[in-house]
C-alpha cells in the first residue's frame, strides 16, 4: 500500500531513471495525447465501477485513474504541489 505522494516518488525516479520494462516509461513516451485517452477510458471505468460493481471493484479503478493523473503530471512536468495549491 502506498500514498499518493509515495506513488509520485515512486514513479518520478522511474521517469529519471527508465527501468527497462517500466510500464509508466513506456506512457511517457506515448505523449500526453495517449496519457490523456487512457484518463478518459479509466475516468469511464471508475463511473461503471462505481454505479453497477462493487465497492472494491470502484475503489481499484480509481487508483488506476489516480495512477494515470500522476503520469500526466509527470508528462507534463507538474508537481502534487502545484495541484495542492488548488484544493
Ligand atoms: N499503480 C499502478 C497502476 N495503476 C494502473 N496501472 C496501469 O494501468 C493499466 C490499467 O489497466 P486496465 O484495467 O485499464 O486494463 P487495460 O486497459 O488492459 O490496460 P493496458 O492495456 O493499458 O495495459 C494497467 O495495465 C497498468 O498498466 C498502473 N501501472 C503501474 N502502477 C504502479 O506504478 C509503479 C510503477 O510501475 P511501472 O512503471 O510499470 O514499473 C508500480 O508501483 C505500480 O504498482
Amino acid at each position: 500500500m502506498k500514498t499518493f505522494d509515495q506513488l509520485f516518488a515512486e514513479l518520478a525516479e522511474k521517469a529519471r531513471s527508465r527501468p527497462e520494462g517500466s510500464g509508466t516509461v513506456a506512457q511517457l513516451d506515448a505523449g500526453v495525447h495517449a496519457i490523456g485517452k487512457k484518463i478518459v477510458e479509466e475516468a469511464a471505468e471508475v463511473w461503471m465501477a462505481a454505479e453497477y460493481e462493487s465497492d472494491e471493484a470502484a475503489a481499484e479503478e480509481i487508483s488506476q485513474l489516480l495512477y494515470h493523473l500522476q503520469v500526466l503530471m509527470l508528462a507534463k512536468g507538474l508537481t502534487p504541489a502545484d495541484v495542492y495549491r488548488h484544493l
